[in-house]
């Protein structure tokens, strides 16, 4: 099962978005270009790829879990999403979180991977009060199972 995505190609000599194996979630973007990031630096990369996807669907952009483990490089707003109503170039806003090592990510490069996924849209409809449930307003860690973590500073 599959859903079309028509896809532009702003930059005709590199891949539309592309899955490497069957049963991939995701499809990998490339850089348009050659891009340095030294520790900390954030880039916001272009993909030379523009896509209309259906009414109801998001695509979603995720880091490459290769390139985080490798050289810590990942995505400032993982996941970033992409609307269906978007026509302009997907873009990545790369960070790289290594302390001290500069990366280099030459054109052609995967640097992210979309995932496309149905979404609902929600009728959002302001009450007084909202019904009861088993968790109740407990969040922020209530459920516990980390009481051995103290925050630096607070030991
Ligand atoms: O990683 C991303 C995230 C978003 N976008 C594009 C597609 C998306 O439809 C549009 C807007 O994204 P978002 O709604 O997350 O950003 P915003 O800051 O709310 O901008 P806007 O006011 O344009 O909605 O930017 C990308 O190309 N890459
Ligand atoms: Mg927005």
């Amino acid at each position: 099962m599959s859903v079309e995505v028509l896809v532009q190609l702003l930059d005709p000599d590199l891949p539309p978005p592309a899955y490497s194996h069957p049963g991939d979630a995701g499809a990998d973007l490339v850089t348009a270009e050659d891009v340095t990031l030294a520790p900390g630096q954030r880039a916001l990369v272009a993909t030379g790829v523009a896509i209309a996807l259906p009414e109801g669907y998001a695509g979603f952009v995720h880091p490459r879990s290769g390139l985080a483990a490798r050289f810590g490089v990942s995505i400032v707003n993982a996941p970033g999403t992409v609307d269906a109503g978007y026509r302009g170039e997907i873009k990545v806003n790369l960070i790289n979180l290594d302390p001290t090592e500069t990366v280099t990510l030459a054109r052609g490069d995967r640097i992210a991977q979309l995932v496309v996924q149905r979404v609902e849209r929600a009728a959002f409809r302001v009450a007084s009060a909202l019904p009861e449930s088993v968790r109740g307003t407990g969040g922020h860690g209530s459920t516990g199972g980390h009481r051995d973590l103290v925050p630096a500073g607070e030991e």
